[in-house]
């Protein structure tokens, strides 16, 4: 599990070392890690340090400072490296004698032979996008950029890209990841984290990893049977989208072992593709499950609402997705008024109709709003997943690709989440394996057989039978 920190707290403890911030011995442990990751990203590119030309771009603040004194480390290595100071009289003025003293030179404007490009304009000081005499510079960098802390223009805290804003190849942090830095993941690329000896508190905001997923995916054991390990009840499709139904079934038949009954009218077109299915054409003849998810292509009018309603009147787990949210959202209450664990995955369209407005750029903190109003864990889907219930640190996942962005792989989403609620897993643990392994699953049906692959475009049915080889992969690192 990796944690992401806020700026406010990575200051707290940045001020908590006390004489190591006042007396600079914090920049340079900072600056001393962001030159050896430097260092190590030249040998990997051009075989070598020696002789290796770097541009810097230097902001006002301390951010310019360590750029300025990994500047001086790396002249020391033998790296040409030049320097352009966006506010000459405000530039680090230790971090800038160490520059000149080491022979770095201050230049008018970056050279086009660059190896890298360091960006120091802004760090947890910044806000907003890049000013526009940073976002000349940047215009005419074509060499990969590390960025120093936070790739500039890029919100520590939201995670917001503003227009304009560095895009790195590497971003190196200190003491602690930033929530930024799985938030905007793409824009910071790899993320390496320096030890400068702060202590964070415990994170707001967490990742699982595959570990963790692995460790808590649940497997049959010797003592158990098809009823032990918690019966799926999946209520999705109609006439119209039989094929959600499908989906979503199928992916709960993938996620566990034990059993899923299906109630609805795509009965028969489930039943021949998945025979293991017990089906029953309405709710007083399913029998008993241990966690209902419903919604996904179940239609909006009045039975279906009834549904919703019956089934977020039992005091079991629920899972509502899709049309099932958009009934939810003329009903609250339905979910406000319940004890037992639900869960609401919405796209970004479903989160508006539910919270009564977009998502806006804060994702974090209106899913952790919404789900606080409701009583509810909320995953809110997309590239980055965000999962809150309002009481414990919010789980996020960056899915790595983006070939999930496809129609009917949200009912696969809730399939496997909903199998895992029956299984007994909390909403928040549920939901964020639930996304890691859909994620995975993604990457390796955009894949195919070749592991070299750049991947191409899949459906919803090829991320399906990828769930288990996804699962595979994943117990297999654990
Ligand atoms: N406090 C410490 O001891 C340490 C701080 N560190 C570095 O210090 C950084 C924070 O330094 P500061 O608090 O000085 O703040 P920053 O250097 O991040 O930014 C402050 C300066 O950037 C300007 N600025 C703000 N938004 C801008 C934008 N969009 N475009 C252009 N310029 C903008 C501001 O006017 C201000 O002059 C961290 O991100 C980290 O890189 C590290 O050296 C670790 C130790
Ligand atoms: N840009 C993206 N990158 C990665 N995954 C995405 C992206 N956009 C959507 N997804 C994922 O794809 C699925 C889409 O779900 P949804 O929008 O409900 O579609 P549908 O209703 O057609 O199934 C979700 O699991 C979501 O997290
Ligand atoms: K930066």
């Amino acid at each position: 599990m990796l944690g992401y920190h806020s700026a406010d707290e990575i200051r707290a403890a940045e001020a908590a070392t006390g004489d190591l911030l006042a007396s600079g011995v914090l920049m340079r442990r900072a600056a001393a890690g962001l030159a050896g990751v430097v260092a190590a990203e030249l040998r990997a590119r051009r075989g070598a340090v020696y002789g290796s030309r770097v541009g810097l771009v230097v902001g006002a603040g301390d951010n310019g400072g360590d750029a300025l004194f990994a500047g001086a480390n790396l002249r020391a290595r033998g790296v040409a490296v030049t320097a352009v100071l966006l506010a000459p009289d405000r530039a680090h003025a230790a971090g800038l004698a160490a520059f000149r003293r080491a022979g770095g030179r201050v230049v008018d404007a970056l050279g086009h032979d660059l190896d890298l490009v360091v960006d120091g304009v802004v760090g947890l000081g910044g806000s907003g996008p890049l000013r526009p005499a940073a976002a000349a510079v940047f215009e005419h960098v074509r060499a990969p950029v590390v960025a120093v802390d936070i790739p500039s223009g890029v919100d520590a805290d939201t995670g917001v890209v503003h227009d304009p804003s560095v895009h790195a190849a590497v971003t190196v942090t200190f003491g602690a990841r930033r929530r930024a830095h799985i938030l905007a993941a793409d824009q910071c690329g790899r993320v390496e984290c320096v030890d400068i000896g702060i202590d964070v508190p415990g994170a707001r905001m967490v990742a699982l990893d595959d570990h963790d997923v692995a460790t808590n995916w649940p497997v049959p054991g010797p003592a158990d049977d098809k009823y032990s390990q918690g019966v799926t009840g999946i209520i999705a499709g109609s006439d119209r989208f039989p094929g959600a139904a499908m989906l979503c079934t199928g992916a709960a038949v993938a996620a566990t072992s034990g059993m899923v009954r299906y109630v609805g009218t795509a009965a028969g077109d489930i039943l021949s593709r998945h025979p293991e299915v017990v089906a029953a054409p309405d709710l007083d003849s399913a029998g008993r499950v241990q966690a209902w998810v419903i919604g996904p292509g179940a239609g909006t009018d009045d039975d279906a609402a009834d549904k919703v309603h019956s089934i977020l009147a039992t005091d079991l787990p629920v899972l509502v997705d899709a049309d099932g949210l958009t009934v939810l959202a003329a009903h609250l209450d339905w979910v406000q008024q319940r004890e037992a664990p639900t869960l609401l995955t919405p796209h970004a369209g479903e989160f508006a109709r539910l919270a009564g407005a977009p998502v806006g750029s804060d994702r974090v903190t209106a899913v952790t709003d919404l789900a606080t109003r409701l009583g509810a864990t909320v995953l809110l889907k997309g590239r980055i997943t965000v999962v809150a219930d309002g009481a414990g640190p919010v789980l996020v996942n960056d899915a790595g690709a983006s070939w999930a962005a496809t129609a009917g792989a949200g009912d696969v989403l809730s399939g496997l989440a909903g199998a895992l609620l029956a299984a007994g897993l909390t909403a928040r643990v549920a939901a964020a394996s639930a996304a890691r392994v859909h994620a995975h699953a993604a990457i390796l049906a955009a894949r195919g057989d070749d592991d070299t692959s750049a991947g191409a475009p899949i459906g919803a049915s090829d991320l399906l039978a990828a769930i288990r080889p996804a699962i595979r992969e994943m117990r297999s690192v654990a």
